[in-house]
């Protein structure tokens, strides 16, 4: 068995990645922690949950469990995640890293730090939105500059992140289907007399509201029509389920820093 620690074991998504890593054949819970002072330390994150006991007591902190597991699942803040990063490349201990609002700096770091252990890190771990990511690129391909293409994201109003993870993803995916670069030509905001909108710029806002799980179109309007693509995450399942996969993948696997598309094997598509 893979064993498997949860960080923010207490979260929305901590919880719902903790009851799919008790139902995974391969995986074994091993230990959960949370941040130092919050009020789950050692309670049993199954009973928390309403889903059992998971046969462990949440700890505080990872330097706390890291003994105890093969991979360590990370869904809780950014400011938090690269510390943990370099506790399991020191340890040489796998992760699956789905927390979002990760800076450009903070990624090139952990692409220096995955020579020392084996990552997975994605801003989405559906399986739909993995593919709406390759569609994405593809559409804009196919289409090319006549087409111009807008991204709206809608999630819960506990949400800490703007744009979302995952439509900061869709459209740099987007902007390789056309050769741009996404540092150049992304619009995040408009108000007041912006003037024309450009061919070039590509279009990401976001809504904030009730317990939204998580919506993202991209459109692609052209002259005289348009193409809407949507996903539509009906629970944090899909999430959870994503990232207990990549665990059981990674767990074993060289050093390096792998995304989602290579645990569903969509790389070349
Ligand atoms: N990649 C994906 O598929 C995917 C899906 C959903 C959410 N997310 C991302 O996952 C993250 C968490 O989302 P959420 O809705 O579960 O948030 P949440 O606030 O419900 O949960 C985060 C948990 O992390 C804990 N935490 C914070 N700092 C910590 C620290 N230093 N040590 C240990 N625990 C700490 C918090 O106490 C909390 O319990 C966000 O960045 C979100 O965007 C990613
Ligand atoms: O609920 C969240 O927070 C989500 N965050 C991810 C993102 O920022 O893309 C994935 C969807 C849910």
């Amino acid at each position: 068995m893979i064993n498997v620690i949860i960080a923010g074991a207490a979260g929305r998504m901590g919880q719902r990645i903790g009851y799919m890593v008790s139902q995974h054949p391969e995986l074994n819970y091993a230990a959960a922690f949370e941040a130092a002072g919050s009020p789950s330390i050692g309670r049993d994150p199954g009973e928390m949950g309403g889903w059992g006991s998971a046969g462990v007591r949440i700890e505080e902190g990872l330097e706390a469990v890291i003994d105890k597991g093969d991979v360590v699942i990370d869904f809780t803040f950014h400011a938090a995640t690269m510390g943990f990063a370099k506790i399991a490349a020191a340890h040489k201990t796998a992760m699956v890293i789905g927390t979002t609002g990760l800076s450009a700096e903070n990624l090139d770091e952990l692409k220096t730090l995955s020579v020392d252990f084996p990552c997975v890190q994605a801003p989405n771990m559906a399986v739909g939105v993995n593919v709406l990511f390759k569609l994405a690129e593809k559409t804009a391909s196919i289409l090319g500059d006549d087409y111009n293409i807008e991204i709206v994201e809608l999630h819960h109003n506990k949400k800490k992140d703007a744009p979302s993870g995952t439509a900061l993803k869709l459209a740099e995916m987007a902007a390789s289907g056309v050769n741009r670069n996404l540092a150049e030509v992304g619009v995040y905001e408009r108000n007041g007399i912006i003037g024309e909108r450009t061919m070039e710029e590509i279009g990401v806002q976001t809504v904030r509201g009730g317990d939204i799980v998580g919506e993202h179109t991209i459109y692609f309007c052209g002259p005289g029509e348009r193409i809407e693509i949507t996903h539509r995450a009906h629970s944090r399942d899909n999430f959870a389920q994503g990232a207990a996969k990549a665990a059981a993948w990674v767990a074993g696997k060289e050093p390096g820093l792998y995304t989602m598309f290579d645990v569903l094997g969509l790389q070349d598509l």
